[in-house]
């Protein structure tokens, strides 16, 4: 589902990462780790198309769901309303059923009519993953998505991951945290 052959990454003039190549198939899982500032996020851009790399290429299949370090939902607006304005965008056939579902795999569908602003730190965390699980994509680069979240909200990631890649779908991972995602490959940068 996604594959990248000789990737190399700079940053600020900087060169982060050297000739990498990578390949995710559907159902697979790769986890990127390395210490703060090793590039762990600008791979995952590039991997998204939203950086280009240096030298090398990537090629993805199918839809795109992306996670990064900003919630990206608006703060004036209540959670389920935030999150149905991105389903619809991402697709409006069944938009209002997704986000329901995906409100209630993170463990956040009590808190549909609170305003987003209003939520915690790791409650903004399962608010974001939310978004991604209701866009319904078939490959998802998740920036840090264990970052705040407490036990339990782990362990809903992992099923969460898990139910994704056994309906066939992919996910790239950056994460400082010990996260159990069977048989998923290594990046170390
Ligand atoms: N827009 C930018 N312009 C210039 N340099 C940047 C930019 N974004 C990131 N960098 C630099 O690139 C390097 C890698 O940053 P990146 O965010 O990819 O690291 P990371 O491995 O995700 O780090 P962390 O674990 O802290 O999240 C850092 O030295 C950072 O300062």
């Amino acid at each position: 589902m996604l594959s990248a052959q000789g990737l190399t990454v700079a940053r600020g003039g900087r060169l982060l990462i050297e000739a990498l190549d990578l390949a995710v198939p559907r159902g697979g899982a790769l986890l990127v780790r390395g210490p703060n500032g090793a590039g762990k996020s600008s791979l995952l851009r590039v991997l998204a198309g939203l950086l280009p790399p240096v030298a090398g290429a990537v090629t993805r299949e199918g839809t795109l769901a992306w996670m990064g370090e900003a919630t990206a939902l608006d703060s004036e607006r209540r959670l389920g309303a935030a999150l149905r304005f991105w389903a619809t965008l991402d697709r409006a056939a069944g938009a209002a059923l997704r986000v329901s579902a995906a409100l209630a795999a993170v463990g956040l569908d009590e808190l549909d009519d609170v305003p987003v602003r209003l939520l915690s730190t790791g409650q903004r965390r399962r608010a974001a993953l939310a978004r991604v699980v209701a866009a319904g994509a078939d490959l998802w680069l998740l920036d840090e998505p264990a970052s705040g979240l407490d036990a339990a909200a782990v362990a809903r990631l992992e099923a969460l991951i898990d139910g994704h890649r056994g309906g066939g779908g992919a996910v790239v991972v950056t994460t400082h945290q010990p996260l159990a995602l069977p048989d998923a490959a290594t990046v170390t940068l």
